[in-house]
């Protein structure tokens, strides 16, 4: 049933919305992260640093939790074979991506994308390889600043969902993960988000050309 997949996309998408790594420090420590913050990301690193390690701790468990619940709810109510899964895989990475909270300006979506692939578990070979690829790009070809290694991971997670034996819509699922985690990387990593890049300049009509 449609409803079914648009009710779990929803719910989806209002947990991923929930920016705990920005409001936990702000309720239990009185810390803005946003103000602190180069990058003014609402993630887990920025919890962290600025409000210490047992809230950090707490974010990114509480960053996982949304991205993990509604999944797993999902994996254990809907058929991944239908289209619309994919949404509803996508969903919670959508909602901290592009939260309300924040008039639209969520995270980077990197830690509730992994509570996402824990909801797999036992099938542990999505969070395997994202996190394999993670650890290629910090310890063996080493790319800086993390924002890059970020886009190279999830570019390399995206690719690899050609080999792997799950259903297409979870496939797909997996590839709008990786855009909005590369979307929101982008600018970070390159200077500019992707659809920031500048248009060609119109040409000069004759008679305005200053001579
Ligand atoms: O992807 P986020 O928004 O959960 O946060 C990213 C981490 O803090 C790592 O920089």
């Amino acid at each position: 049933m449609i409803w079914q997949y648009l009710l779990f996309m929803a719910m989806g998408f209002l947990s991923g919305s929930v920016l705990y790594s920005y409001l936990l420090p702000k309720w239990l420590r009185g810390i803005d992260i946003l103000a602190l913050s180069d990058d003014q990301n609402p993630g887990t690193a920025n919890a962290m640093k600025f409000a210490g390690a047992p809230v950090g701790f707490l974010c990114l468990f509480m960053d996982l939790l949304k991205g993990f619940l509604p999944v797993w709810l999902a994996l254990h109510t809907l058929s991944p074979f239908h289209p619309l899964f994919s949404l509803v895989l996508a969903a919670p990475a959508l909602g901290h991506a592009f939260s309300p909270i924040l008039q639209g300006k969520g995270g980077k979506a990197i830690a509730v994308s992994f509570g996402t692939l824990l909801a797999f578990l036992p099938d542990f070979i999505l969070l395997l390889l994202l996190a394999g690829f993670y650890i290629f790009f910090s310890v063996i070809l080493v790319i800086h600043p993390n924002e890059r290694r970020t886009v190279a991971t999830f570019l390399l997670f995206a690719a690899a969902q050609i080999f792997l034996p799950h259903p297409i819509p979870v496939k797909i699922g997996m590839l709008l993960i990786a855009d909005v985690v590369i979307y929101k990387n982008w600018r970070d990593a390159f200077g500019k988000a992707p659809s920031e890049e500048p248009e060609a300049p119109e040409p000069v009509p004759p008679d305005k050309m200053a001579f």
